[in-house]
């Protein structure tokens, strides 16, 4: 159905519920009374099954006999389809933590970490620039003392002594002794590069080739010409050790050169780079001297590579920096191809430089170690969310679960719609406490729906659950069988039944259960039931078979033929139940409550002596005795003329003239015998309108004369009774005017022309009604 068509059922289905609400509430009036039975046509009808139908759905009591005698209608819950585990809050509240942690790891591992690592490597890299320079330094000074050595030296040599070289070896020897910093001994060489004379330590070396040999040493031409020179270390020829020579010229008076003294140093062993060869910078790491203007290792932790050639693929950006005089720290590829941290700093005096390197590796080992330690931490923090959400969440979730489990069962109709127990303050006890609020409400509006669908029964006349008549409709109909029942004095009689501890039925097996047990109840006094009897539901549990022509005894039989039936029948998923009756017949004087009350009071003593009994009152009994031997006019099958209503209003008037004829035998008061006429004469009018209803719709040909006898029949009728009235008539008169001219004569007699055109047209309209 499309929206817009939804919503003008649902619009029209209010105007007819707002209508049925002020036409209750006004109904009273004594002419709302008469139109009751149209309104129950054509406004209650489809009304109730709105009313009803919503009435159980809301119930939720899965009441299919009710529901499927009711429209189909939209349904007012649509119960939601199993939850998915994945789509709980329990589900959600873990993933939320779990993926917060991530979140929080990839944070720490992507964001922070880099940033401490690079933090980290900036503090290493300034420490290795420290060690780095204080290496320098340290280097420096070594240099410089052995420069200051061979200086003062050569500035001290008495010039005399170059004449004299055996003193002159004695000198140096004295000298080595004094300060032993050069490991090869002291030379002193004539201009032209030839030996003058030689330290004990140099003469032992003395078997091996001057190193550098002087022909390429640039240093003896540097020394020469200026104070103080520092040679490359070279390897020495023979032996292939690193040797550094320290030279400055002795000069005479005047500034002419005599002489070069030489002193040769071992950088590598007992010599100002051996403890920095051995140093290690952290596990790994180490030192490295470095010439840059040569592209040579000057000395280096591995000792492979000392007095080598810088290799160009060693020469990373800090080496280029360094070389154009600008120091400082960076990462580096070394020379065995690992990213390395390093540090490089000037030896003061020199173009050396000192190389402190450590690989980045060992450098970032504590942010590894971090790196380690977080994703441990990670792992333990969710298995420990992840255990404490299994243990907790379902402690802290329970009253939720619980709450919402309670409301599933109660909107699939498993469980009785109640206001939940409220156990906590919290969200979850606010969201109860709106439901219990809101089951209040709604049982406050199933109690008005109730009382309407009670009304409504009592108006449409049955009840609906059991297909019983209502209150209403037995009062109707009782009035009559009464009057009946004392115009041909015959007996009447009601049993009362009650089903025994209902209440518990209710209790145990819930409201549906109740119902459908009132239903099998009812069907079980019906299968008891004569044609004639009518059966009505008198209250909540209670049941009333009103029985014509039926006297106590009877009745009596006819009760616990009921109460065996009952008894007998085995209750769907209950089992057995019973039911108490108390049986009265009509008493000749008593009103209509007092027959009841009667009948009450026999049920009242069936409960009380133990239930599941019959019961009688025969306190006003006592009926006039039949007027046997009377004369009656008897309805015969051949006065019917096909049309049901035409043919009980003909039985109906005979009915009446032979009550008429018995209050007339039994000498009734005047005021009662008017009554009866009244009634009667009102009763011939109404049936000749709607005979010439009948009659103008099924064209009958002879219709106007019919009607002037009807006319005439009324006008007599009229007189004879307005005389009869005033105290001038003679009842006999009247009554055989009644009997012979109306009933004999015209009913029995002339109507019986138009019986063919009654019958071939069907009287009118489907249902034997006679139409507008
Ligand atoms: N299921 C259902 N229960 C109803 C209906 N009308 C009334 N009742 C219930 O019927 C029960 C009647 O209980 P009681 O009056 O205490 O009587 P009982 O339990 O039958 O006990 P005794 O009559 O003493 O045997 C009450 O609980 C009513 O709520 C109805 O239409 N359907």
């Amino acid at each position: 159905m499309s929206p817009r068509r939804e919503v003008a059922q649902k619009e029209r289905r209010l105007r007819r519920a707002r209508f049925i609400e002020r036409y209750l509430l006004e109904r009273d009036s004594a002419d709302r009374q008469k139109q009751d039975a149209a309104i129950a046509d054509w406004v209650l009808a489809p009304a109730e099954r709105l009313i009803r139908t919503e009435y159980w759905d809301r119930r939720g009591t899965g009441h299919e006999s009710c529901a499927k005698k009711t429209d189909t209608l939209d349904p007012v819950f649509v119960v939601p389809l199993p939850m998915s585990p994945f789509r709980t809050i329990k589900f959600r509240l873990i993933a939320l933590g779990v993926a917060l942690i991530v979140l929080g790891v990839l944070v720490r591992l992507f964001v922070m970490l880099p940033a401490v690592r690079d933090r980290v490597h900036e503090v290493v890299a300034e420490a290795q620039l420290s060690i780095a320079a204080y290496v320098a330094g340290d280097i420096g000074r070594s240099l410089q003392r052995r420069s200051d050595l061979v200086g003062e030296l050569a500035g001290t040599l008495p010039p005399a002594l170059l004449q004299q070289p055996e003193q002159l070896a004695a000198w140096l020897g004295e000298r080595e002794r004094l300060n032993p910093l050069f490991a090869r001994g002291l030379r002193v060489l004539r201009p032209d590069g030839a030996l003058l004379a030689q330290s004990p330590k140099a003469a032992e070396h003395a078997h091996l080739p001057t190193t550098p040999a002087l022909s390429e040493a640039g240093w003896f031409s540097t020394a020469l010409a200026s104070a103080v020179v520092i040679s490359t270390p070279r390897r020495d020829g023979f032996e292939g050790r690193p040797v550094t020579v320290f030279a400055a010229s002795v000069r005479d008076a005047a500034g002419r050169v005599l002489a070069v003294l030489a002193g040769e140093s071992r950088p590598d062993v007992g010599g100002f780079l051996e403890a920095l060869q051995q140093a290690r910078l952290g596990a790994s790491g180490g030192f490295l001297v470095i010439f840059p203007a040569g592209r040579l290792f000057i000395a280096s932790d591995d000792p492979m590579m000392a007095l080598q050639p810088i290799p160009d693929r060693d020469r990373s950006p800090l080496l280029e920096r360094a070389l154009t005089g600008r120091p400082g720290a960076d990462i580096v590829i070394d020379a065995q191809g690992i990213e390395a941290l390093a540090a490089i700093a000037p030896v003061p005096g020199t173009d050396w430089l000192v190389v402190a390197h450590r690989p980045t590796g060992e450098v970032s080992q504590p942010i590894a170690e971090l790196r380690r330690l977080l994703w441990h931490n990670s792992f333990a923090t969710i298995i420990f969310l992840l255990l404490v959400m299994l243990v907790f969440l379902p402690r802290l979730l329970r009253p939720l679960t619980t709450a919402s489990r309670a409301l599933r069962e109660m909107a699939e109709g498993e469980r009785e719609l109640a206001p939940l127990p409220v156990t906590r303050r919290d969200e979850v006890g606010d969201l109860l406490l709106g439901f219990n609020s809101l089951v209040g409400r709604l049982n406050e509006k199933e109690q008005a729906l109730l009382q309407t669908l009670e009304q409504l029964d009592e108006l449409a006349g049955t009840d609906a659950l059991t297909g019983a008549w209502s209150r209403h409709r037995f009062h109707e109909v009782v009035g009559r069988e009464i009057e009946r029942s004392r115009r041909y004095l015959r007996p009447l009689a009601v049993i009362l039944l009650d089903v025994d501890f209902f209440k518990a039925i209710n209790d145990r097996f819930g409201h549906g259960t109740g119902d459908e047990v009132l239903q099998a109840v009812a069907e079980c006094l019906r299968g008891v039931l004569r044609k004639p009897d009518s059966l009505t539901r008198w209250g909540g549990e209670e049941f009333l078979a009103l029985l014509p022509d039926t006297d106590l005894e009877s009745a009596l039989a006819l009760a616990e033929r009921a109460r065996a039936a009952i008894f007998a029948h085995d209750f769907e998923g209950v089992g057995r139940v019973t039911a108490s009756f108390g049986v009265a017949e009509l008493g000749e004087t008593e009103s209509r409550d007092e027959w009841i009350a009667r009948a009450d009071a026999a049920l009242y003593r069936a409960k009380k002596a133990g239930r599941n009994l019959v019961e009688a009152d025969r306190t006003a009994l006592g009926r006039p005795a039949a007027h046997g031997g009377l004369i009656q006019i008897v309805w015969h099958p051949a006065f019917e003329s096909g049309n049901p209503q035409l043919d009980a209003e003909h039985q109906g008037l005979f009915d009446e003239i032979n009550a008429l004829w018995v209050l007339i035998v039994a000498e009734r008061p005047f005021e009662e015998l008017r009554v009866a006429i009244d009634a009667l004469f009102d009763n011939m009018v109404r049936h000749f309108y709607d005979e010439e209803r009948l009659l103008q719709h099924i064209g009958y040909p002879d219709l106007a004369a019919h009607v002037q006898l009807h006319e005439a029949l009324t006008r007599q009728a009229a007189v004879l009774i307005k005389d009869f009235s005033g105290g001038r008539g003679d009842i006999g008169a009247l009554f055989t005017f009644l009997a012979r001219d109306v009933v004999a004569h015209h009913i029995a007699s002339k109507d019986r022309d138009y019986f063919p055109y009654v019958r071939s047209e069907n009287g009118g309209s489907e249902d034997g009604e006679i139409g507008a």
